[in-house]
């Protein structure tokens, strides 16, 4: 049985867990694929580092190159992070016939598309499961588990960062910038946190998710993206009161062949069961024609649920190799893109408004969302304790986002109306 090689791009968080994974479960490995696995060559940025895993120090380099050229390597893992170089390295390592598995979900949301567009040209495998949602195998769930399904909606808390920090908020009554604080401390946000916490890091997910799940070409610029810097703990108080919870959701949903994706602080119905979804786990819910509604829950980060997801990557181009096939039919999107416009995207409103306290304000109020057709839910009015206004807070029913722009730029010229403090998309 000659043994498949790998040469490794990086040797931190993710790939030393996959060197452990590979070494630690060799025997269940190689019988699955009928061959030993063995990790050849590795690539890291310091030969000098201490490594908290045994290597034999003749298998690292501090080039890359002398990886992605070495013949005898058949299969790539990249999990060294960053774009251009990971980009370049990735497809000279294609044009050589080598097969791909990588964890990086910055490359495969920028580059996706060129790099598939590659991986087809020279029919080598491109598997990159652990880009969204770390342990949880997602991406494979969209592409084999619901090949037979249209799907609807795909609804992800895909960032543990910003959900261990809006659980706690809720959990704790305590303000953002309490939390970020202690997140940084505890390693769990970074000492710069805006990838994060202004929503791109899950954007780049959702653009992985709404392709695969869509069969259809998303690209960043077709996110809507708001981050949570400006979630306040009233925000939360209000949520929790009405009976939701605070999560930041990347949202794809598609009617017909047309599709939106966004990635927004959302108010959560507390039944729904992503709602339940606390600290730094991920969840990923999934709702198709025919299967109807699936959720799936795990660790999105952290060295060895990561490395399960590139191992099982590895697993799934070498059985591919033996058989001489790959994987890529059903990973490249085969339609058309449309995006929905404005005036078909609808979702439930929730609007935290601070008025005048005086007769006649909650009428000029409703008389605008008729105005432009948006119809109420709810509307419950509290006197605010600290100043002589008061407070309304408003859910709207589903709603067009072009009328409800246009609501709140009506707001804008409505002098009862002091502040429009926030507004938020409801769920569930
Ligand atoms: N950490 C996680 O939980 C998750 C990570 N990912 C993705 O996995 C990838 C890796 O992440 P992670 O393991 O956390 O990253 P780390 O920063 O822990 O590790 C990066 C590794 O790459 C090496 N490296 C960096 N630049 C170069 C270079 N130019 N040449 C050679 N080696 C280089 C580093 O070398 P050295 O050790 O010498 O510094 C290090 O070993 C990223 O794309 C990330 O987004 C995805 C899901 C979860
Ligand atoms: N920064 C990410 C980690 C992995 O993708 C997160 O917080 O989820």
């Amino acid at each position: 049985m000659k043994p498949v090689k790998v040469g490794l791009l990086g040797l931190g968080t993710v790939g030393t867990g996959v060197v452990r994974i590979v070494e630690g479960h060799q025997e269940d490995l190689s019988s699955q694929v009928g061959s030993p696995i063995i990790i050849e060559k590795v690539a890291v940025k310091n030969l000098e580092k201490a490594r908290s895993i045994e290597i034999e120090q003749s298998k690292l380099t501090e080039d890359p190159w002398e990886v992605i050229r070495d013949p005898e390597i058949d299969v790539i893992v990249e999990v060294m992070g960053g774009v251009e170089a990971a980009k370049e390295y990735i497809l000279e390592a294609l044009d050589r016939g080598k097969h791909i598995v990588t964890a990086n979900k910055d490359l495969m949301a920028l580059y996706g598309s060129e790099i598939m567009a590659k991986a087809l040209e020279k029919q080598c495998d491109v598997f990159y499961e652990a880009s969204v949602a770390g342990g949880i195998p997602i991406i494979r769930t969209l592409i084999e588990g619901f090949s037979s399904d249209r799907i609807v909606k795909i609804m992800g808390i895909v960032n543990g960062t910003t959900n261990y920090i809006l659980s706690k908020m809720s959990q704790e009554d305590a303000s953002y910038e309490d939390v970020l604080k202690e997140a940084q401390e505890l390693g769990y946000a970074e000492a710069d946190p805006t990838s994060d916490v202004e929503g791109l890091d899950a954007a780049r997910k959702m653009v992985i998710l709404g392709t695969l799940g869509f069969r259809t070409n998303v690209e960043l610029s077709d996110v809507d993206v708001r981050g949570i810097s400006s979630v306040s703990k009233e925000d939360i108080a209000y949520a929790k009161k009405l009976g939701y919870e605070m999560k930041l959701l990347g949202i794809a949903d598609r009617q017909d062949d047309e599709f939106s994706v966004s990635v927004q602080p959302t108010m959560v119905k507390k039944s729904h069961p992503i709602a339940a979804v606390n600290g730094v786990f991920n969840a990923v819910y999934v709702h198709g024609e025919a299967v109807g509604e699936t959720m799936f829950y795990g660790a999105g980060a952290g060295e060895m649920p990561t490395a399960t997801s590139v191992v099982a990557d590895l697993v799934a181009v070498v059985k591919n190799l033996k058989l001489g096939v790959n994987g890529l039919k059903a990973m490249v999107p085969y339609k058309t893109k449309k995006l929905k416009s404005d005036e078909q995207i609808a979702y439930k409103n929730f609007l935290l408004l601070e008025v005048d306290d005086k007769a006649g304000v909650l009428a000029q109020i409703t008389q605008v969302f008729g105005e432009y057709d948006v119809s109420l839910e709810s509307v419950v009015q509290s006197p605010n304790e600290h100043t002589p206004d008061a407070e309304i807070i408003i859910v709207t029913h589903h709603a067009s986002k072009a009328n409800m722009e246009k609501v709140l730029k009506h707001f804008e010229t409505l002098k009862v109306i002091r502040r429009v403090k926030s507004v938020y998309r409801v769920e569930g």
